[in-house]
């Protein structure tokens, strides 16, 4: 086996198989370092709901057999509202999408080594030269690419990573069979992936049921846990306590039952990626915070952005045959460019959002009644113009609020 390569990239995610997937497929040596085992993979990392849309599936070639559903509908509700826009999707399998991933990595050439613990980079005269993973396996490369998600073991010792607690967002999810999708005080959630503002169920976050067929759905919650965003939480009640709570007093549950054993736990942090390369690196995926604030596609940002660090690696290896952190910065440039373009707008209005009531929700869904679909795409896609549609002069209070949290975090003023 050959200890040396093209790219070496840590994490078998979406972001890492994907750019392994690019990048074999234009002929690099490239190597997947991951640490779960091969037999098991994904475990704890098959952490996602996997609702993703068209344009995900055709970018990236996503054959239908990794899909659980297609949808129809996004339901946006709030605790007395509801919109919904008409919007074919699909909940991914997440495991075989995972697994596909991985194997047509291999069949294009990619290497995979599974049990392969990623610690820290081999900087040799201050370059980075390679890898360490496990207690003293090493590998070497000319190019590495941290996609280990929130971990980002290599980012973090680069600098590179700045993943701050107080933006940490958790998560959990169950799937459940007896979930009555049309009930009838609540929106018709049949062929549906619905998205809750409620922060009776998720103080500072947003709870979600997608419809996987028959009467099954995925059910979730995932919330900010820093004290400004908790302000609306019950004291010691935990993400597991909350996602009981929504299954305890919602009446969609009451013949629920829960069809897997254990619950699909993940983590992402909310905040402003700041750099994602330097010398013969980058990070991408989750390793690079990035949020959508309406609809919270992780999956399509995370392989744009592996699509836009193997055309750097491409054209760094290739065309330039310059590896120095300047050439390198042309993935930072395509990142902020094509893969989550007005992040900075973006992420005001995530936080905006979370830090709302939960009346200013009820008038949210009202005014989206009253939109267009492309306004709302706009509101999306971080449109200063259509964000200040939905603004009203009693929001300056969340404003004050957010400004205050972005000068200063959470903990520093929490009167
Ligand atoms: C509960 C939940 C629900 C979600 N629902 C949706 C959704 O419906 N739609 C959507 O678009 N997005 C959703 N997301 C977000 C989406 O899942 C993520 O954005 C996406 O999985 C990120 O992919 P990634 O490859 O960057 O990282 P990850 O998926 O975190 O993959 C990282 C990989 O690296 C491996 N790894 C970690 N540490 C090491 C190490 N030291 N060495 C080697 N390997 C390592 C892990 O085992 C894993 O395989 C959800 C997330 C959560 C937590």
């Amino acid at each position: 086996m050959s200890n040396r390569y093209d790219v070496i990239i840590a994490g078998a995610g979406p972001a890492g198989a994907q750019c392994a997937r690019d990048l074999a497929g234009r002929g690099y040596d490239v190597v997947v370092l991951e640490t779960e085992a091969e037999d098991e993979f994904p475990a704890q990392s098959n952490k996602s709901t996997g609702g993703t849309f068209a344009s995900m599936m055709t970018s990236f070639g996503i054959p239908d057999d990794v899909v659980m559903h297609a949808t129809g509908s996004v339901v946006l509700e709030s605790p007395n509202e509801h919109f919904i826009q008409d919007q074919p999707g699909f909940v991914l399998d997440f495991e075989a999408f995972k697994k596909f991933l991985v194997e047509d990595g291999r069949h294009k050439g990619a290497e995979y080594r599974f049990d392969a613990r990623v610690r820290d980079p081999i900087v040799e005269d201050g370059d980075l030269v390679g890898v360490r993973y496990n207690r003293d396996q090493e590998v070497f490369g000319e190019i590495v690419i941290d996609a280990t998600g929130p971990a980002a073991p290599l980012a973090k010792d680069l600098g590179i990573a700045n993943l701050d607690r107080e933006n940490h967002a958790i998560g959990i999810e169950y799937l459940f069979e007896g979930v009555d999708l049309n009930h009838p005080e609540f929106a018709d959630l049949t062929d549906a992936m619905m998205l809750r503002l409620d922060h009776e169920y998720a103080p500072g976050g947003y709870s979600w049921i997608f419809h996987t067929g028959d009467d099954t759905a995925k059910v979730g919650i995932c919330y900010i846990q820093n004290e400004r965003y908790q302000e609306n939480a019950i004291h010691d009640r935990t993400v597991d306590g909350y996602l009981e709570h929504w299954l305890d007093t919602d009446p969609r549950f009451e013949n629920a039952r829960q069809i897997a054993e254990s619950p699909v736990r993940g983590s992402a942090h909310v905040q402003p990626p700041g750099s994602m390369s330097t010398d013969s690196f980058m990070a991408i995926g989750d390793t690079v915070p990035s949020v959508d604030p309406v609809w919270g596609e992780g999956i399509y940002k995370c392989m744009k952005s592996a699509r836009a660090a193997a055309m750097t690696a491409d054209r760094c290896l290739t065309r330039t045959k310059n590896i120095s952190a300047e050439e390198m910065g042309v993935y930072d440039d395509l990142w902020n460019e094509q893969v989550a373009p007005r992040q900075d707008r973006r992420l005001m209005m995530t936080r905006l959002l979370y830090l709302a009531p939960n009346e200013r929700y009820d008038r949210l869904m009202q005014d989206l009644n009253k939109l267009s679909r492309d306004t709302l795409s706009d509101i999306n896609d971080g449109s200063k113009r259509e964000i200040v549609k939905l603004l009203y002069p009693s929001d300056i209070s969340y404003l004050w609020k957010y400004w205050r949290e972005t000068q200063f975090g959470s903990v520093s003023y929490s009167s």
